[in-house]
């Protein structure tokens, strides 16, 4: 299997992205610059977090225009794995590719902490590891997580099963709309989340519960293209 991790000028979880793909699963993986028309050779792409061209205007509303974002449009299509982790998550609903928009903390403060997430889906080709209503420990680090909808689109999202994440307990740090920490698309193939699972995957970091999310992804890959156990 095959990853992509986006790279925008201001990228700043890139690294974090590549080294978690390597260690966790040890898959390819390839840093793709925000310049690129093709990514017909990945089979997963990451939309890594940052602070994509300074943050400017609205996160994510510059680097949707990205050229890559064309592809990542296509891939999404065609059915391949997407996920974006906090500045992605804003990229993929500024692209459309994700419903709802990401407004600033309610507290309007950066926010950088320990969050406990509970999986609201674990149904999904990036949650299949973990139970339903398991709660783990992942980190946020952002300014503007504060996943807004209306109420149409929230009903939706709850009828398709759409919520993947949410701040457990009520212990919503930013004013998230029915606390939601991440969504998926309704194909189940693009997810996009405010909280950063490649930086809990060692205990070193912390925390190891975002270990999961890579290995479901591979999992739904094999499963999907009947591969090898080593491919
Ligand atoms: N860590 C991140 O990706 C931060 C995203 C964005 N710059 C924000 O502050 O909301």
């Amino acid at each position: 299997m095959k990853f992509a991790v986006l790279v925008f000028p201001g990228s700043n979880c890139d690294i974090d992205c590549y080294k978690a793909v390597e260690d966790t699963i040890g898959q390819k993986v390839d840093y793709v610059w925000h310049t690129t028309t093709d990514l017909s050779g990945y089979d997963a792409i990451l939309v890594p977090g940052g602070f994509s061209y300074g943050d400017y205007l609205r996160c994510g509303a510059i680097a949707r225009f990205a050229p890559v974002m064309n592809e990542v449009v296509k891939a999404a299509e065609e059915g391949k794995f997407i996920l974006g982790i906090c500045n992605g998550f804003q990229i993929l609903t500024e692209a459309g590719l994700l419903p709802g928009a990401l407004r600033r903390n309610n507290g309007m403060k950066f926010i950088c902490d320990q969050t406990q997430l509970e999986v609201a889906n674990n149904n999904t080709a990036f949650t299949s590891e973990y139970n339903e209503g398991e709660i783990i420990n992942i980190p946020i680090a952002h300014g503007e997580g504060n996943y807004y909808c209306d109420d149409e689109t929230l009903a939706q999202l709850k009828a398709n099963n759409q919520i993947v994440f949410r701040y457990a307990g009520n212990t919503n740090p930013n004013g998230s709309v029915d606390n939601i920490a991440g969504i998926s698309n309704e194909r189940g193939n693009v997810v996009g989340m405010m909280p950063h699972p490649e930086r809990a995957v060692d205990q070193l970091l912390g925390s190891e519960d975002g270990k999961r999310m890579f290995t479901s992804i591979l999992n739904a890959w094999r499963e999907k293209n009947g591969a090898a156990v080593n491919s």
